[in-house]
């Protein structure tokens, strides 16, 4: 027997349980290898005990010529104190004889051997990662695996993949740079807001996206289906507006027509999002709850993070401030957004302009929550953020970089006011909570993942604590 079916007594379908032999074997491999990853959200946590979610074999391993096999697995990972999370696996299969792991991939091993194999990352072997662009051009089912390729989309064979070196909480495999395939790496039930807004744009023909060519699914395993990945059109020389902003600062360039045009393109994907998926008005209720979650976030981030104890009194005034406009009967308009956005999430490239990416919303909130409508002022308030975050990425107390911020946070509102008809600074109560939020969401990301940028957000947080902004245009009245 050449082929070995590694899932041939155990194969997991929608209706057939998972074997717990796989996962037995798999365990230990994984259980050293998991925290190692980037994507890996858990680290810092042991691993208390793995749940084998689904098992579907891509392609079969043949021993006999060596050719590797492809296995997809979602796996639920256990943890203390917390709800188990759920995350996919792609790994390749190939024989431990001759021709063993090719030395290109030895790097890349998750571990063996395992019935005679070695396990390894699988979108790090070319074939592999040709394979998956196979499947996906051809609609259907494997499994509990569904792909669905968009209507015309006529994606060739036989192009070429590299893995992404970018610095994300995915895994991505560009093809022939016409393709981008992202492998969302913790799955949760429902459609991936990526997914789900790129689709909504490209199919209302907005030029400021990076348009889905196909896509795959979990299906039958819970209530709704899953996405666990897509493939997007793949903008070549491209830059990302963090890299160009940066250059920037440190060349003395002025980069305002940028900061004015990224606004305006902002304010083309709200309105045009808008127009294709579901709106809602907030009023009296929902405003005080959205302000009594964010007062929440502040106390969980001041707990953890003693450096922004000093300052919670004063940025719960910026909270207390948009729960008092709810209350005086102001109601605000709320939309789907992109929920995380930021310099590093728009490319400008030669053909389109700037265009946005990543559409997830930040991927520590729930999805059921990522996926309601919020006011579009949170995407302006991250953006806001993240030139104040270029400006002092050097030195956070620089001279002339709270000049530098102001100046593009200015601009980019002029261009968002150009292309929306309002500038988001005429909503000061507004803005200022949203603001506030995300500096709070910012000083924990960073004590958690980069503590010497620490002071970038807190300098933000100083500046928000001591109130309303004193440069800020002429405002409307919020009451
Ligand atoms: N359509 C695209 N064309 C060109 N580069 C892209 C495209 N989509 C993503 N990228 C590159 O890949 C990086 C990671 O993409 P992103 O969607 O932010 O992944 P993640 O959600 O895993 O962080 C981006 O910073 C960008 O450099
Ligand atoms: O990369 P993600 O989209 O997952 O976002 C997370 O990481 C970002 C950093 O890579 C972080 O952004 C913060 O740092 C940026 C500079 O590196 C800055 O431009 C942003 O304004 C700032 O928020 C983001 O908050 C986090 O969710």
């Amino acid at each position: 027997m050449s082929e070995t079916s590694w899932l041939r007594s155990s194969t997991t379908t929608s209706t057939a349980p998972p074997a717990p032999g796989l996962l037995h074997g798999l365990a230990p491999l994984l259980r050293e290898w998991l925290p190692r990853q980037r994507w890996f959200a858990g680290k810092g946590s042991p691993i208390s005990g793995f749940g084998l979610v689904s098992a579907t074999e891509l392609l079969p391993c043949d021993t006999r010529i060596g050719t590797p096999g492809l296995l997809h697995v979602l796996l639920e990972v256990h943890q203390a104190d917390a709800e188990p999370d759920c995350y996919q696996l792609l790994l390749g299969t190939r024989t431990m004889l001759p021709p063993a792991l090719a030395p290109a991939l030895i790097g890349h091993a998750v571990g063996g051997p395992l019935d005679g194999l070695t396990i390894y990352q699988a979108l790090h072997d070319p074939r592999l990662a040709g394979h998956l662009l196979d499947r996906l051009r051809s609609p259907g089912r494997t499994e509990s695996l569904r792909f669905t390729a968009e209507s015309g989309a006529g994606i060739p064979s036989g192009l070429a993949p590299r893995l992404s070196t970018a610095e994300q909480s995915n895994t991505s495999v560009i093809y022939g740079d016409t393709y981008i395939l992202k492998l969302f790496r913790r799955i949760s039930p429902g459609p991936n807001p990526d997914l789900e807004l790129s689709l909504a744009l490209a199919r209302a023909g907005s030029q400021r996206i990076a348009a889905p060519a196909a896509w795959f699914e979990a299906v039958g395993i819970y209530h709704e289906p899953a996405t666990l990945g897509v493939l997007q059109h793949y903008l070549p020389a491209s830059a990302d507006g963090w890299a160009l902003a940066l250059r920037a600062v440190d060349d003395g360039n002025d980069f305002t027509p940028e900061a004015r045009a990224l606004g305006q393109a902002t304010a083309e994907v709200h309105a045009a999002l808008a127009r294709a998926l579901p709106t809602a008005v907030l009023r009296r209720q929902q405003i005080e709850h959205l302000a009594a979650s964010m007062a929440e976030r502040l106390d969980a981030a001041a707990t953890a993070v003693p450096a922004l104890r000093p300052y919670r009194t004063q940025l719960r005034t910026a909270f207390h401030d948009l729960a008092v406009l709810g209350g005086r009967g102001r109601s605000v308009a709320a939309q789907r957004v992109h929920g995380d956005l930021h310099l590093g999430q728009a490319l400008r490239t030669p053909a389109q302009g700037w265009v946005l990416i990543d559409f997830e919303g930040e991927p520590a909130r729930p999805l059921p929550e990522r996926r309601r409508p919020a006011p579009p002022v949170q995407d302006v308030a991250g953006m806001l953020r993240s030139f104040d975050y270029a400006a002092r990425h050097r030195d956070p107390v620089a001279p002339g970089a709270a000049a530098w911020a102001e100046r593009h946070r200015a601009a980019f509102c002029v261009g968002y006011a150009d292309a929306s008809g309002t500038d988001p600074r005429s909503d000061p109560v507004l803005i200022r909570a949203y603001e506030t939020d995300k500096a709070v969401y910012e000083v924990l990301y960073e004590a958690r993942n980069r503590p010497a940028w620490l002071p970038i957000p807190m300098s933000a947080v100083q500046r928000l604590a001591a109130g309303p902004d004193p440069l800020a245009p002429p405002r409307r009245s919020s009451s």
